[in-house]
């Protein structure tokens, strides 16, 4: 009934690498943070660290791009556990959409309730300006328009249902919490919400697809998150994401400007303080256990 090439782990595969992390650290994460492009920093404000190389874990694939160190952080937050992913994977690295997306089970099985996920994106919305940093609340699935979702084959109905809800993808509450912890630090002027689009990438967009992301509701866009926040969601995990706006997506004929991974990277470093602050000021005040 399914395809041969079908490409996810069983649930014994990711119970096995769970159990592998639980004996190697006495760390239990309720939090678990995936680091965008550039942004990795957020996991070195960690404390008591337990560090993994990703090729010493059981299943995990490995980082290939610069900006994405390819280490998983167990530690502490201003003391609450935590573990973080210095490094994430994307489809154009050439890896199927479960191996990109098997950390997030890893996390559910590890026992991690909110997930905050964090990119680096090139900005569409015209009001939005390179270092703003968009809260996400909703996104536009691209490659799951062609057929490549990761919830594509056989489902385990130990991880979620077969049809999950989308509509509620991105935690409201968790949201607020961003604005509001985002407004007390004077984050204000370039705290933005809006719709993250994810494409396969590795190439840029044209200018004519980013006119049309554009018209088609998207703020932002990038080559990530959108697989994770699918499969973080139908384990049932919590989620909250954030762009970094590192490049003005170009819109115009008569613009010189050309999307590049430097500048992406570039923009990663002159935020990555006051990304770091509010991230891990939200961690303080996440409720836990049914999220309380
Ligand atoms: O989404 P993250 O991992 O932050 O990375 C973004 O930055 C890279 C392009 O510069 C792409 O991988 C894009 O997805
Ligand atoms: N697809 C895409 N990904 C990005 N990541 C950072 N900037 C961009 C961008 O402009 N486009």
């Amino acid at each position: 009934m399914f395809p041969e090439s079908h490409t996810g782990y069983s649930y014994e595969d990711c119970r096995a690498t769970a159990d592998w992390l639980l004996a190697q650290t006495a760390v239990r994460p309720l939090v678990g943070i995936v680091c965008g492009s550039g942004l990795g920093g957020l996991a070195d404000m960690l404390k008591d660290q337990v560090v993994f190389n990703y090729r010493d874990i059981p299943n995990f694939p490995q980082s290939t791009v610069r900006g994405h160190a390819g280490q998983l952080v167990f530690g502490t937050l201003k003391g609450r556990p935590c573990v973080c992913m210095q490094g994430r994977f994307h489809l154009y690295e050439g890896y199927p959409i479960q191996k990109v997306t098997l950390p997030m089970r890893i996390f559910k099985l590890i026992g991690v309730e909110t997930v905050i996920l964090t990119n680096a994106a090139g900005g569409l919305n015209q009001d939005f300006k390179v270092g703003d940093i968009m809260i996400i609340k909703d996104h536009l699935n691209m490659p799951g328009f062609a057929g490549n979702n990761p919830l594509m084959g056989p489902n385990d109905e130990r991880f979620g249902v077969r049809f999950p809800c989308m509509s509620d993808a991105y935690d409201r509450e968790l949201q607020q919490l961003a604005m509001d912890v985002g407004t007390e630090l004077g984050y204000g002027h370039f705290l933005r919400e809006g719709v993250y689009c994810v494409l396969g990438g590795p190439s840029f967009e044209t200018i004519a697809e980013c006119r049309m992301l554009h018209k088609l509701g998207a703020d932002a866009v990038g080559m990530s998150t959108v697989h994770e926040v699918i499969v973080a969601r139908h384990c049932g995990m919590r989620v909250f994401a954030l762009s970094l706006i590192t490049n003005q997506a170009v819109m115009d004929y008569d613009s010189e400007e050309k999307a590049n991974h430097e500048e992406v990277l570039e923009t990663g470093k002159q935020r990555a303080e006051q990304l770091e602050r509010l991230v891990s000021t939200m961690v303080t005040r996440i409720g836990h256990n049914n999220y309380s």
